[in-house]
């Protein structure tokens, strides 16, 4: 099948009030944890991205009821905490890291094997991170060359509970190590030096798991979990992601005469380090109506054209903004001055190497770009377009696509984007949203 490319335009101010797909992680997350409680959980706005899919039907494969409805509520029975049955074939994790390193950790705990396959860009990215803990744990693992994928698992009954010290600032290893602790007798321990998206955590706490979570004297997170918990079924309202709004954002800031709204954006404090960035850079970007929804907070986001100045990230929020960062480096290459952006190795181990990816196609359109081992700088043109062309190499990367699309409407030429299909995997209906905003597409 010949790649569905795709050439976004200079645009005229894009203006209205869009709302963007559900929540990624919390969508996973609300399907696992039905899947593991007792009886019938509820979720509204769950994201029916590809990614989301996947897991939904690597779960089914293993004995959990999941269907969605007419007006698009999904309802999940579960199996119980360590009521997973033994899969029949493969589990297609498709381009998902999250499905894959969740339900690693999940299945860890359970008496069963399970092999594990994805697409080429997934079965780049490493597993080490997560078998390794698992393996303290008990569980068992053939992988290819490296820790990647395809990838065989064994189950441990009982696992044995561990206390780990996360390696790298990660969610999913995290959430990893929690979810096998589900099913492990007494206390599984995470500690968490630098935070990042506790989504996992509560949402566990809601469905009744008994989770705690401490700090300690150097600030670092201590999270609890007691094994063999009963979850209880839940109704979860999923907030819009707010790294899908990221994309109409930073659109909304770089197309001179623009105004947008976006309704109901997760404001999750682990979340909103791309909002924080793009106030500091001089976006004008109000945070309206904020509320709670589901046990998160929630906000609607106005976005106004604004001129732009360079920015140097703080490492240390880099967690809290981690799949933004592509986005961020188009709003840099529109800034005024030179933007130092350091910190970011982890980006290099995403659906594509994306600091290497960023500068090629940044390059591409007539940016001026420097790669270093943890970052890029850039140099703005100060609000003047980018020369734009293409077309540029997406590697299977969604955000990658997303990226250089928007970057098109605020280009001399416009700019080319060799496959859009990733796109399905995180924003179903970017597309269409973006040209109901104005957007020449
Ligand atoms: O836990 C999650 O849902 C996610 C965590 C992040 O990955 P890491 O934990 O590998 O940084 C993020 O990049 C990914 O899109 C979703
Ligand atoms: C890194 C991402 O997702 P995952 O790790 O789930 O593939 C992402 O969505 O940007």
């Amino acid at each position: 099948m010949p790649r569905p490319a795709m050439f976004t335009a200079p645009s005229r101010g894009l203006s209205g009030t869009i709302s963007v797909p559900g929540d990624k992680s919390i969508s996973h997350r609300a399907l696992m944890f039905s899947a593991l409680a007792v009886g019938r959980s509820r979720v509204e706005g769950l994201l029916e991205g590809e990614d989301v899919l996947s897991t939904a039907a690597a779960l089914r494969a293993m004995g959990a009821r999941i269907e969605r409805d007419a007006d698009g509520v999904w309802h999940i029975d579960g199996v119980g905490v360590g009521g997973l049955l033994q899969p029949e074939t493969a589990l297609d994790m498709g381009n998902s890291g999250t499905s894959t390193r969740l339900l690693m950790g999940l299945l860890a705990s359970h008496d069963l094997t399970a092999t594990f396959i994805g697409d080429a860009s997934l079965s780049k990215r490493p597993m080490g991170r997560v078998t390794e803990p698992l393996s303290l744990m008990g569980a068992e693992f053939v992988s290819s060359p490296g820790g990647r994928l395809p990838l065989t698992m064994r189950g441990a009954v009982p696992a044995v509970p561990i206390e780990y010290c996360l390696p790298v600032a990660s969610a999913q290893v995290k959430s990893a190590v929690l979810l096998a602790g589900l099913n492990t007798p007494g206390i599984t321990r995470v500690i968490e030096p630098e935070a990042t998206r506790d989504h996992s955590e509560r949402m566990l706490a809601g469905f009744g798991a008994d989770l705690t979570i401490e700090r300690d004297a150097d600030g670092a997170r201590i999270i609890s979990i007691r094994g063999e918990a009963e979850l209880k079924p839940q109704q979860i309202i999923v907030p819009g992601d707010p790294s899908s709004a990221a994309f109409p954002i930073v659109a909304a800031l770089i197309v001179p005469g623009s105004d947008v709204t976006i309704t109901g954006v997760g404001m999750n404090e682990t979340r909103t380090g791309l909002i924080k960035l793009l106030q500091a850079m001089g976006a004008q970007i109000d945070l309206l109506n904020p509320r709670d929804a589901g046990g998160e907070p929630v906000a609607d986001v106005r976005v106004r054209a604004s001129s732009l100045t360079a920015i140097e990230n703080d490492p240390a929020d880099a967690p809290s903004m981690i799949d933004e960062f592509p986005i961020a480096f188009i709003a840099a290459a529109l800034a005024k001055g030179r933007s130092v952006f350091r910190g970011l190795e982890e980006l290099r181990v995403k659906e594509s190497d994306r600091i290497a990816v960023m500068a090629a196609g940044l390059r591409q359109i007539g940016a001026m770009v420097e790669e270093t081992p943890d970052g890029l700088i850039i140099e703005g043109t100060g609000g003047e377009p980018l020369e734009g062309g293409g077309p540029v190499e997406t590697h299977l990367d969604h955000r990658i696509a997303m990226s250089f699309a928007v970057a098109g409407l605020a280009s001399y030429k416009g700019v080319t984007i060799d496959d859009m299909r990733p796109v399905a995997t995180s924003f179903p209906g970017f597309v269409d949203m973006m040209r109901a905003l104005g957007a020449s597409a």
